[in-house]
């Protein structure tokens, strides 16, 4: 398992980060490692994000120095979703079959989690959020389909788009974890535009579903001292609770988001007028 950590930072300070400082701090590069359990922890509500992609063998979360619990989830609640071929994951002996874009709610005191793929050739690979519990609650197997859609956006504005909530009080119970896919139309490229911050919650996005030579402009900083950070496939970002979370692609792409903090509200947005931002 490999497991980087990121500390929280003062948005006086980040305003003065060079690009490099920025992706430094907030940036995951690469997110999925074959036959690896690849994360980063952030201080940010101690929030983990990242990918277990199994290839040849099966994967496995386990306990480690930095959680300082015996297993993975003695104290957290995970969520994922399968941007990737078919797999399953096995939780304490009980088999998930995962689809693509199917998701998971995992509750707290999951011993034993298992992540495989049904073929080297199209690995699952399964994108994950984590974070502190305090209450066990029943693990979810939660499909697109029965994620709670949003429709938001329009043409004219160039960002008709589609909210999956999968981790989500209308789908399923967690302690803090919100996490959910939002769907870009085709020639749409805007996402959270005008843009929010909701001091309650962090953020996490991840991008995917991008060509090689695809790039999002991701948008963060506080709305009166903007920053952006060139993304690439298949790459996440923290968005600690003062930025704001916004981006622009130069084509088509898709991303998941997920949120932990005080509240569940998913609409506690604190809107900003255009005017506002610098
Ligand atoms: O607080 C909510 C989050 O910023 C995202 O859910 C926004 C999003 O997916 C979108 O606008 O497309
Ligand atoms: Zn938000």
């Amino acid at each position: 398992m490999r497991l980087d950590t990121r500390y929280a930072n003062h948005p006086e300070d980040s305003k003065h980060y060079t690009t490099e400082e920025l992706r430094k701090h907030y940036l995951m590069e690469t997110v999925f490692v074959a036959d690896e359990v690849n994360l980063m922890y952030s201080h940010v509500d101690r929030v983990i994000a990242g990918g277990v992609m199994p290839v040849e063998t099966e994967v496995k979360l386990e306990g480690c120095k930095e959680l300082g619990s015996e297993f993975f989830l003695e104290r957290r609640e995970l969520g994922l979703i399968n941007i990737g071929g078919s797999g399953k994951v096995i939780l304490d002996g009980v088999e998930y079959k995962m689809a693509s874009k199917d998701g998971l709610y995992v509750g707290m005191g999951v011993k034993e989690i298992t992540f495989a793929s049904d073929s080297a050739e199209n690995p699952a690979k399964y994108y994950v959020n984590s974070a502190p519990a305090h209450v066990a609650y029943p693990t979810v197997k939660i499909d697109i389909a029965n994620a709670n859609a949003v429709h938001l956006g329009d043409l004219e504005n160039s960002n008709k788009r589609t909210i999956f909530q999968y981790v989500h009080p209308a789908v399923c119970k967690s302690c803090q974890l919100l996490m959910g896919m939002t769907v870009l139309d085709p020639n749409n490229m805007w996402n959270t535009m005008p843009t929010h911050t909701h001091e309650r919650r962090m953020e996490v996005y991840f991008y995917f579903n991008m060509d090689e030579n695809t790039r999002v402009f991701h948008l963060m900083g506080q709305p009166q001292e903007t920053r952006h950070i060139v993304m690439a496939n298949e790459q996440a970002v923290i968005s600690p609770s003062w930025s704001i979370h916004s981006g622009v692609g130069t084509k088509n792409y898709t991303f998941i988001w997920g949120m932990a903090g005080e509240n569940q509200t998913f609409t506690d947005m604190d809107h900003i007028a255009m005017d506002q931002l610098r």
